[in-house]
């Protein structure tokens, strides 16, 4: 079977940027940009030239890539022409290879938003296209309100498809701009555009307020369409566009599109898809969500202990496609709901390599579980895992021992009579018999407690020199100030590697400490010569070990 080309068009840098809560400077935009690129995606929307300073600035550099750099703007306001419009002529006169016009396809939007007439409106289209056209620009319309708009009124919005065409335009583009109607919808309303338009010149720009937006450019597809717009991890106005993220390897992947269409972004290239969204959260400066799927970190990630006992003996078992196709990573969780193949699976991640039958795990198992019961949670905090199956298997070497820590924190008045916050720690630990006392001050007494601990660790100081901790989180369970806290920590070193560690009280303080203990624990034992095969070697329980 021949394969129809579809276009990936992506809005990340005009729609993304209608988020709430979104602001792109010049920098973030030429990193973005280059992210896009990277993927492979066929049009790069990079804003609206003349509406802003920084996307002024973004157009007037020329994008080499290969995707089409496009301008976003709108047609040409009533009462002028297409030439005397200032914002028509910033698009036109840009660096953009493509300008992308957004008109109303709703007769209703037109009188009432615009104040203009149907007829007026359509004149726009046309002037609008033609300037662009001659200009020698691609040109798109983006048709606003195009469902709710042919529902109300068909003919008008046909109208506009037809007339933005017969204009030269090369795309016209059939918007959910609310949001809110139905893949059966959207079907059946691109059916009968293609009654006036080929599905070549036709797109979807569909908006996710119903959860749905993905679905909605499927049905287009399906039903003809031929371009698809979205953004990287679904960003944009109001619930955001369809995801590319999700989009693009459903289209590249899943057999019922790859056997009728081609992109232009590669399987291969798919390998990349995680890092590249990734990195975009990193830019946006938040954490990404675990359950996107195919990149988050949960797309491939099992606790129950029914599904990984079936994944080892075939991944197909659990999992839609490979987690290597779209560069995710599986991963085989210790918690409550875990068996010991969970447990397996997550001991040879940390080199320890025991039988199925060996007793010992039936023991580190009821350990996790009892754990668990009192507020610890395994499947995010791996490191943690690591130092107790050390512990509980005898394999954990006895590093140091915490002799004793005290915390303060002060508010007083200053000599100036200023009021100041102090808070200071002291830890007193005790490394091959030596005692040791630091003593540190934070802006805060975990800070103060970590500098404290880290500061002097004996023949051990060199081997933490790299640790760094990047994320601290902390959550009560069960509410109220009695309850139990629960403080993850999150620690880097200078190999790059990331690790989370747990630490549990009804003391937050305490909770912390723990949380900070192991991750030094973790980093000493990953910097352990033997420590990675020592199943069966020497074994001291830390002198800390709690729960
Ligand atoms: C569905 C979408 O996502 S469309 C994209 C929406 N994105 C944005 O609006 C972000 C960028 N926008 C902006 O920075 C500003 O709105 C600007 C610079 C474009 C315009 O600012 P202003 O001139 O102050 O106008 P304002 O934003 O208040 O109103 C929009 C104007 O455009 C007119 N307009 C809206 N759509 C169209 C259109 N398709 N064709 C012609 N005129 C239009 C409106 O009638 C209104 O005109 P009025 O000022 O005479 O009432
Ligand atoms: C153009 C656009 O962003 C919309 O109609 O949603």
């Amino acid at each position: 079977m021949s394969r129809e080309r579809l276009y990936i068009f992506d809005t990340t840098l005009r729609d993304g940027a209608q988020t709430a809560g979104i602001e792109f400077s010049l920098e973030d935009k030429i990193a973005i940009a280059g992210l896009l690129e990277e993927l492979g995606v066929d049009y790069i929307e990079g804003g609206y030239p003349g509406a802003n300073p920084v996307d002024t600035a973004f157009f007037e550099t020329r994008r080499t890539g290969e995707a089409v750099f496009t301008a976003f703007g709108m047609t040409r306001r009533a009462g002028r022409s297409a030439a005397n419009d200032p914002g028509v002529m910033g698009l036109v006169n840009s660096a953009a290879d493509a300008a992308c016009f957004v008109a109303k396809a709703s007769d209703y939007q037109v009188e009432l938003a615009l104040g203009a007439t149907t007829a007026e409106h359509l004149e726009g289209i046309a002037d609008t296209v033609r300037s662009a056209v001659a200009a020698g620009k691609e040109t798109l319309i983006d048709l606003e309100h195009f469902f709710d708009g042919f529902k109300a009124n068909p003919a008008y919005a046909l109208d506009c498809v037809r007339t933005a065409l017969e204009a030269g335009a090369r795309w016209v583009v059939l918007c959910d701009t609310n949001g809110g109607t139905m893949p059966s919808e959207v079907r059946e309303i691109v059916g009968k555009v293609l009654a006036v338009a080929p599905g070549d010149r036709l797109g979807i720009h569909p908006h996710d307020d119903t959860g749905q937006a993905v679905a909605n450019a499927l049905a287009a597809i399906e039903a003809g369409v031929r371009q698809v717009q979205g953004t990287l991890n679904g960003l944009g106005e109001r619930c955001g566009n369809a995801n590319l993220v999700t989009l693009i390897p459903t289209l590249v992947l899943k057999p019922y599109y790859a056997e009728r269409f081609v992109t232009g972004i590669a399987p291969e290239k798919l390998e990349q898809l995680t890092s590249i969204s990734r990195a975009f959260d990193d830019r946006l400066n938040r954490a990404p969500a675990r359950q996107a799927p195919y990149v988050g970190a949960s797309a491939f990630a099992t606790k129950a202990g029914i599904h990984a006992s079936a994944l080892l003996k075939d991944f197909s078992t659990y999992e839609h496609v490979t987690p290597e196709s779209v560069g995710n990573e599986r991963a085989i969780m210790v918690s409550q709901q875990a068996g010991r193949s969970n447990l397996l699976t997550a001991l040879a991640r940390h080199g320890i390599v025991l039988e199925k039958d060996d007793p010992r795990l039936e023991n580190l198992l009821a350990t996790v579980k009892e754990r668990e019961a009192c507020g610890y949670s395994y499947d995010g905090a791996d490191a943690s895992f690591a130092v107790l199956a050390h512990r509980v298997l005898g394999t954990l070497p006895s590093f140091f021992q915490v002799e004793h820590y005290r915390a303060m924190v002060e508010r007083r008045h200053n000599a100036l009579g200023e009021e100041v916050s102090v808070t200071e720690a002291v830890v007193k630990i005790r490394v091959e018999g030596e005692l040791l006392m630091s003593v540190a001050e934070g802006n805060g007494p975990v800070n103060a407690l970590d500098l404290a601990l880290r500061k002097d660790l004996g023949i051990y100081s060199a081997r933490i020199e790299d640790l760094e901790l990047v994320d601290f989180k902390v959550r009560i369970l069960d509410g109220g100030t009695g309850a139990v806290t629960r403080v993850l920590v999150e620690s880097r070193d200078g190999g790059g590697e990331r690790w989370v560690t747990i630490g549990v009280s009804p003391n937050i303080i305490d909770a912390s400490f723990e949380a900070l203990y192991e991750s030094i624990t973790y980093k000493l034992l990953k910097t352990e010569a033997c420590a990675d095969s020592a199943v069966d070697g020497h074994a001291n329980r830390p002198a800390l070990a709690s729960g």
